[in-house]
Order: structure tokens, then C-alpha cells, then sequence
């Protein structure tokens, strides 16, 4: 038996519009909720939510038959973090920060066995193996990971055709506050030179044959970033609609 195929990773390659939302809880429970909505991929967040491998593994755990596929994102793109939350079955990572051709490689290795990759073998206790119920799990793996790499610098943006151009990159996924933040337009992902550069960095991604993704909770700019060709598009943060719905109840009452 081999591992799960990957859903997300082929509907990725066949160019689907895939709609997504942030998780930012930190908590199965809200996660689980969350992907009753409908959404066809959420954000593990472990970059900006309180998250660690532990509450990243029960997230996955609690959207086991959701029609929303786990996207988990890594704090940092390092080996170590990258075989403990595969390991706990997530096949799709979102990676920040990624600004060359040379991290897309190393981060491509991290996410697979040997000898196409350095990825340490404990399929054994993981749950991604069914805690050893997928015999086959070591040898068919490596065919379902979804490596998504985020572009969110100047650098990055230099070096997109390069990074796109890396065997085993399956999206890649403009940050628009981190590149407005790097480009000198800190807090306005708005600005007509970010906006550019977001809107080329899509047709860029597009040309080189690879998924592009993009977020945006504000509606009129997510429907032009899928105008400009995003694909896979994150239109929420369940934090963000939570504080906000909590907040207008308030006011509504107070202020009647
Ligand atoms: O730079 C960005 O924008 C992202 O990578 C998304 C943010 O990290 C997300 O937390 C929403 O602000």
C-alpha cells in the first residue's frame, strides 16, 4: 500500500482555482471548524501563530476527511522542522522567506528520502505512515510531497525564474506584507510599486509552468490578485474574521 496521494498537489498541476484561508488558532477544535466552511486548503500557520509540531500534528489530525487540505507553514525552512511535521503527515508545506534557487534545492531534499533527498527515516512511529500501516510508505512518499516556497523580498524577486525553474517546486507564493515591508513600504502592500511587482511576480510564476498563490482579506484585491492569475488564493484569516465579527457585535450594542 502506498502513501496517500496528494490532492492538493494535482489539483495544483492541473491548474485548479484553489481558495484558502488562514489558520492562526493554534487550537484542532477552531481548525476543525474551519474546515467544515468549504475551503479547498488552510494555513497551518507555525511562522505567526502560537503553533509547535504538537498542536500542528492534532490540527492535521482534526481536518483527517475535510475537504480542506492541510497546508502547514514552517517557521523557517530548515531540515529539522521539516521531517517532524511531514512526519506527523502533513505532504504540503508552505515555506517564507525563500529568496534563492539554492533554498528551493535544499528545501526540495529536506522534504524527500535518500537518495533524492536528505529527509531522516522514522516512518516507523510516524503517523504519516499510519504508524507503520503504509508499508510502502518510505519507497512512494517522495511523489506526493507539495513544496509551496514563499517570495517575499526584493531578492526572491530577483531570483523567481531561477527558483521556479527548481525541480520538485510545486508553487510558489507571494508574502505581500513581508515584500512590502523589504521593498520600503512598510504596512502598505497597496503601493503601486508592490502592487506591480506582485502583479508581474504572478505572470512570472505563470510562465515558468509553476501554481502561484497569493493572500489577500480584503475582496476587491483578492478578485484582482485571481485576475492577475493567482491561483492558489488565500481570502481569509480566521483570527482576523473572528476578532472583527466579535468587535462589530460590541459596538452594536454598545453604540445601538
Ligand atoms: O508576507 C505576507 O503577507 C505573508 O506571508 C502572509 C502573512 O504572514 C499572514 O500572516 C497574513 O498577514
Amino acid at each position: 500500500m502506498p502513501a496517500p496521494e496528494n490532492p492538493f498537489k494535482k489539483a495544483l498541476a492541473a491548474g485548479d482555482m484553489l481558495y484558502g484561508c488562514w489558520a492562526g488558532f493554534a487550537d484542532a477544535y477552531a481548525t476543525e471548524i474551519l474546515g467544515t466552511a468549504g475551503f479547498d486548503w488552510l494555513v497551518l500557520d507555525g511562522e505567526h501563530a502560537p503553533n509547535d509540531v504538537r498542536s500542528l500534528s492534532v490540527q492535521i489530525q482534526a481536518l483527517q476527511g475535510s475537504a480542506s487540505h492541510p497546508v502547514v507553514r514552517v517557521p523557517i525552512g530548515e531540515d529539522w522542522i521539516i521531517k517532524q511535521v511531514l512526519d506527523a503527515g502533513a505532504q504540503s508545506l508552505l515555506v517564507p522567506m525563500v529568496d534563492t534557487a539554492e533554498q528551493a534545492e535544499a528545501l526540495v531534499r529536506a522534504m524527500r528520502y535518500p537518495p533524492e533527498g536528505v529527509r531522516g527515516s522514522g516512518a516507523a512511529l510516524a503517523r504519516a505512515s499510519g504508524f507503520g500501516a503504509i508499508p510502502d510508505y518510505i519507497t512512494t512518499a517522495n511523489d506526493q510531497m507539495c513544496l509551496i516556497v514563499q517570495i517575499e523580498s526584493r531578492a526572491a524577486l530577483e531570483n523567481l525564474d531561477a527558483i521556479c525553474a527548481v525541480d520538485g517546486v510545486d508553487a510558489a507564493f507571494i508574502g505581500p506584507s513581508d515584500l512590502a515591508n523589504d521593498m520600503g513600504y512598510r504596512g502598505d502592500a497597496t503601493a503601486p510599486e508592490v502592487m506591480e511587482a506582485m502583479k508581474d511576480a504572478l505572470a512570472r510564476i505563470k510562465t515558468a509552468g509553476k501554481a502561484s498563490g497569493i493572500l489577500a482579506i480584503d475582496h476587491d484585491i483578492a478578485m484582482m490578485y485571481r485576475d492577475w492569475g493567482g491561483q492558489m488564493l488565500a481570502v481569509g484569516i480566521d483570527v482576523v474574521l473572528f476578532a472583527q465579527a466579535a468587535r462589530d457585535l460590541a459596538a452594536k450594542w454598545h453604540d445601538g
